[in-house]
C-alpha cells in the first residue's frame, strides 16, 4: 500500500521538499526551529511556492506565497477551511474552543456569536474599553517604566477581560485572572506551533511516564490545563453572579449573550467557550505586537520622530489622541502595519487540515495533510514588498503624505478565508490607540547603564516571535 500510494505513476508528484529519513521522515527540521525561516529558505531552494515535509508519516504542506495561500485557503474553502489538524496536545487542551474545532455546528455557533458582537461595524463594543485601558497604561508607565512587559500584559489582558466579561479595567489589572492568562497564552502559542511537541506526530509518546527525560510535555500540558480551567470557570462564575468583590461588572460580551440566548445550560456552555477562545487568542498576540513596537522605536528613532510630528500637527498638545483621529494619522497607521509585517506574531498562522486529495501547480496534496501558511515568507517576499527585511513604515506613505493603499496590507498576518482571525478589528484598534497614545506623550529611547553607557537592545526573538 505504501509503495502504491507514494510511487503510483498515474498520480501527480508530491511538492518538492528536503530529503527524508526512513520512518521519522523530516522530523528533525521541526525540532530545530525557527521553522518559518527554514521554510522560506526551502521556498527559494526548491523554487516552489509549496513545499512538502514528511513528519513521521504525516504530510506537511507549507504555502510560502500569497498566491498559493489565496488560491488554496480562500478559493478552495471546501478542502482547506474545514478543519484544524488533530494534533494530540492541541486537542487535549483546546478541543472546547472553536479555534481548533473542525467546521461544523459547534464551530459555526461559536464563530457566529463572536462575529455578531465584534465586527467592523460595531467598534463601540470594544473601542471605549481600549481607550480607557490605554489611558491607564500611560499613567502607570509615567510612574515607572521598570516593568514595561508586565504593564503591557496588564493593559492587553484588561482590555479582553473588560470587553468579554465586563470587569472594570483598573480593578482587573492586578487580578489573579491576568496571571492565569499568561500561562494559558503560553500554552496556546506552544501547542499551535508545528513541531513543538513530538507527541503530536508520534502518538505512543503519550504513554511515556512524565518523569522520563524528554516527556515533560505531559507536565506542561497539565499546568496549562489547570490554568485554563481556572480561567474559564473562575471568570464565568464571576459573570453569572454578576458581582465580584471589589469589581463592578459593566455590560459586556457575556452579559449581552446571556440576555439574548437565555440561561439554557447548553447556551451557557457555548457562551463560556466562545468567551474563553477570545481570551486565549487575543491577549498574547496584542502583547507581542506592542513589545515589538517599543523595540523598533528604540532602534529606529527617525520613524518615531516622524509619527510624533504628525501627532503634534493633528492632535496638538492639549489632548490625547482618540479614535476620531485615526484617518488623519496615516503615519501612525503605517507604523502599525509595518510592525505586523516586519515581525508577524503568528508567522506560520494556525494549521489547517486538507479534507480531500487535491492538486496545485501539478503537485499532489494528499487528503489529511497538515497545511501551513508561511505568513512570515509572504511578508518578506520581494514580490510583495520592496526591501522586505528592512523596517520602514514609509513604504505605506505616498509622496503627498497620504496613506498608500497600493501596498499590500499586512492584514495578511490575520490569516485567510473562512477561518481568518475574527478578532482582527479589535486587535488593530487596540494596537493603534496604544501606539498613537504612547507616541503622543513619551519619547522611547535606549536605556543607559550606571556609567552612562547606552545599552543596545537585543533584536533576537526566542524560538517564536509570539514569545517574549
Ligand atoms: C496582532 C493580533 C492578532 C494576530 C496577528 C492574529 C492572527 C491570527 C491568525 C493568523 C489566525 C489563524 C487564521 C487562519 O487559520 O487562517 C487567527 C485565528 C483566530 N484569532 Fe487571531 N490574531 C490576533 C488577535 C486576535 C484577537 C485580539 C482575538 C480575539 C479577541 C483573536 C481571536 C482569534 C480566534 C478566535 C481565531 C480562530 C478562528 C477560527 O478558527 O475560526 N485574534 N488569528
Amino acid at each position: 500500500v505504501y509503495l502504491f500510494r507514494h510511487y503510483n505513476k498515474n498520480q501527480n508528484p508530491l511538492p518538492p521538499g528536503p530529503w527524508s529519513l526512513p520512518w521519522i521522515g523530516n522530523i528533525r527540521y521541526l525540532i530545530s526551529r525557527p521553522d518559518w525561516i527554514t521554510y522560506t529558505v526551502w521556498y527559494r531552494k526548491y523554487e516552489s511556492d509549496i513545499v512538502h515535509l514528511n513528519v513521521a508519516g504525516n504530510s506537511l504542506i507549507i504555502l510560502n506565497t500569497l498566491e498559493a495561500a489565496t488560491e488554496l485557503l480562500e478559493r478552495r474553502p471546501g478542502i482547506y477551511s474545514i478543519d484544524r489538524p488533530k494534533l494530540r496536545m492541541l486537542n487535549d487542551l483546546w478541543k472546547w474552543s472553536f479555534i481548533s474545532m473542525p467546521y461544523g455546528a459547534e464551530w459555526k455557533a461559536q464563530r457566529n456569536l463572536f462575529i455578531n458582537m465584534f465586527n467592523a461595524n460595531n467598534p463601540d463594543q470594544h473601542e471605549p474599553r481600549e481607550l480607557k485601558s490605554t489611558r491607564l497604561f500611560l499613567l502607570r508607565l509615567h510612574r515607572s517604566s521598570e516593568n514595561l512587559d508586565q504593564l503591557i500584559l496588564k493593559m492587553a489582558g484588561s482590555i479582553i477581560l473588560s470587553v468579554v466579561y465586563g470587569f472594570d479595567v483598573s480593578a482587573v489589572q492586578d487580578s489573579v485572572h491576568i496571571d492565569h492568562a499568561e500561562q494559558v497564552a503560553e500554552g496556546f502559542v506552544q501547542t499551535f506551533l508545528p513541531g513543538s511537541f513530538l507527541v503530536d506526530y508520534i502518538p505512543w509518546l503519550r504513554y511515556v511516564p512524565s518523569w522520563v527525560p524528554g516527556a515533560s510535555f505531559q507536565r506542561r500540558a497539565q499546568v496549562w490545563k489547570e490554568h485554563t480551567q481556572k480561567l474559564l470557570n473562575g471568570l464565568c462564575e464571576a459573570m453569572k453572579n454578576y458581582t465580584v468583590s471589589g469589581m463592578s461588572l459593566e455590560s459586556c460580551f457575556v452579559s449581552r449573550c446571556l440576555r439574548k440566548l437565555g440561561s439554557d445550560p447548553n447556551e451557557e456552555q457555548l457562551i463560556k467557550h466562545t468567551a474563553g477562545s477570545m481570551y486565549i487568542a487575543g491577549t498574547d498576540t496584542t502583547v507581542t505586537t506592542l513589545r515589538t513596537f517599543f523595540l523598533v522605536m528604540m532602534k529606529y528613532p527617525e520613524y518615531q520622530i516622524k509619527a510624533q510630528r504628525e501627532l503634534d500637527h493633528v492632535v496638538g498638545s492639549d489632548r490625547l489622541p482618540n479614535f476620531g483621529d485615526r484617518d488623519s494619522l496615516p503615519y501612525v497607521q503605517a507604523i502599525v502595519y509595518e510592525i505586523i509585517r516586519w515581525q508577524p506574531v503568528a508567522p506560520t498562522g494556525l494549521p489547517r487540515l486538507s479534507s480531500k486529495e487535491d492538486v496545485y501547480n501539478g503537485y499532489r496534496i494528499s487528503e489529511g495533510s497538515i497545511v501551513i501558511a508561511n505568513i512570515w515568507a509572504m511578508m518578506h517576499d520581494e514580490k510583495n514588498f520592496v526591501d522586505p527585511y528592512t523596517f520602514c513604515p514609509d513604504r505605506y506613505i505616498r509622496a503627498d503624505g497620504h496613506f498608500n493603499d497600493d501596498v499590500l496590507k499586512s492584514t495578511v498576518g490575520f490569516g485567510f478565508g473562512r477561518r481568518i482571525c475574527p478578532g482582527r478589528h479589535m486587535a488593530l484598534s487596540a494596537i493603534w490607540i496604544a501606539i498613537a497614545s504612547i507616541l503622543s506623550v513619551f519619547d522611547i529611547s535606549k536605556a543607559v547603564d550606571g556609567n552612562g553607557k547606552i545599552i543596545e537592545p537585543s533584536m533576537e526573538y526566542i524560538t517564536t516571535s509570539l514569545q517574549k
